[in-house]
């Protein structure tokens, strides 16, 4: 099986010129404001990652960057150009993925790829190699409803590619598929970044954002709550390792009890941060050894059990967690 786990990033300069300018985005339904004054800037030749739970505001931010949503506030700017005053010009740079449920059914894979582009007026791309590099060459003359939901979404990908656009936004584009099929498509989204296209892919998955993503921008409830590569992001935890275990005794323990409990493991050499989650203990720390050292020393005396003990490196759900209080998943 392929390694992921050196995935190139940072790879893009921090010299590139911006590409994309987010300017204070509101986009508000009714009383609800589903994007609250976002601002950001992705950098040309970046893969540029949106991560958040579902309702976070997510596809509604990167619909305005497009030009298919209006904001009620603020502007986003593509290579230049305002997505309010010069969509058609933004039109030209982007290519938008579009969800498996709008492509039509009974239409072959070479003929849709053919309609797509006959849209444009900028010269398109030869449609036999663009449909190669999704490796659908095979699917040419298969119509779309018989296509798998990978190949589905890679044909998506191919339409999003017609007109051969500087920035490619793709919005949850695994979702729903199974392992290999996922990370077919991170292969060609990775060859994608180096054939020098800016990426910017809405995902509640942290480890394809993880993978995938030069900067990743955390959103939740319509705000950005980190803005940073994936690295620095974990780094702002200042721990490497989790230990994570179970109390079985806690379900009959007072409510003072548990808290003091929680002050004790805060308390224990090395653990930068305590924190209890639905069933379980997590603590945060850069020095497991003596953490783990602690924590047995503490259990002892006080004379708990714990169970299901594991260790792991910190990941992006537990910045999500540290920020929100909330996982990811469960927001
Ligand atoms: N047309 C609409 N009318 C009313 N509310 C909307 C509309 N479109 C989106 N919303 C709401 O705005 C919020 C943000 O939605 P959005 O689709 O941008 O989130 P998301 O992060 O992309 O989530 P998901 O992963 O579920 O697509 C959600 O609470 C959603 O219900």
């Amino acid at each position: 099986m392929k390694e992921y786990a050196q995935a190139p990033h940072g790879d893009v300069s921090a010299e590139q010129p911006n590409i994309i300018e987010v300017d204070g985005l509101v986009k508000r339904y009714g009383t609800f404001t589903a994007v609250n004054g976002i601002q950001f800037q992705v950098k040309r030749g970046e893969i540029f990652g949106l991560l958040g739970p579902n309702g976070a505001g997510k596809t509604t931010t990167m619909e305005m960057i497009e030009g298919l949503r209006q904001p009620d506030e603020g502007v986003a700017r593509v290579a230049g150009y305002d997505t309010r005053t010069q969509l058609s010009k933004v039109k030209e740079v982007i290519g938008v993925q579009l969800q498996s449920t709008s492509l039509f059914d009974l239409l072959t894979v070479k003929e849709i790829t053919a309609m797509y582009a006959s849209f444009y007026h900028v010269p398109t791309l030869p449609i036999l190699p663009l449909l190669d590099s999704v490796t659908l060459s095979e699917k040419l003359n298969d119509r779309v409803k018989n296509l798998s939901g990978g190949q589905k979404q890679r044909l998506a990908i191919a339409l999003a590619l017609v007109n051969d656009p500087q920035v490619v936004f793709l919005d949850e584009p695994t979702t729903g598929l199974d392992p290999q099929a996922r990370r077919t498509l991170w292969d060609i989204i990775l060859k994608l970044r180096d054939q020098g296209k800016t990426i910017i892919i809405s995902t509640h998955y942290m480890d394809e954002a993880e993978l995938l993503s030069d900067r990743i921008c955390l959103m939740d409830r319509g705000s950005i709550v980190a803005l940073d590569t994936p690295r620095n992001l974990i780094r702002s935890l200042e721990s490497e390792s989790a230990i994570e275990f179970r109390v079985p005794a806690l379900d009959t323990m007072p409510e003072e009890r548990r808290s003091e409990l929680l002050d004790s493991m805060q308390g224990i050499e090395g653990v930068r941060q305590a924190e209890f989650r639905k069933d379980s203990y997590v603590l945060y720390t850069d020095q497991l050894q003596s953490a783990l050292t602690g924590l047995v020393a503490l259990t002892e005396r006080d004379g708990i059990q714990f169970t299901d003990l594991l260790t792991r490196t910190a990941t992006l759900e537990d910045v999500f967690i540290h920020m929100t209080g909330r996982s990811l998943r469960e927001s």
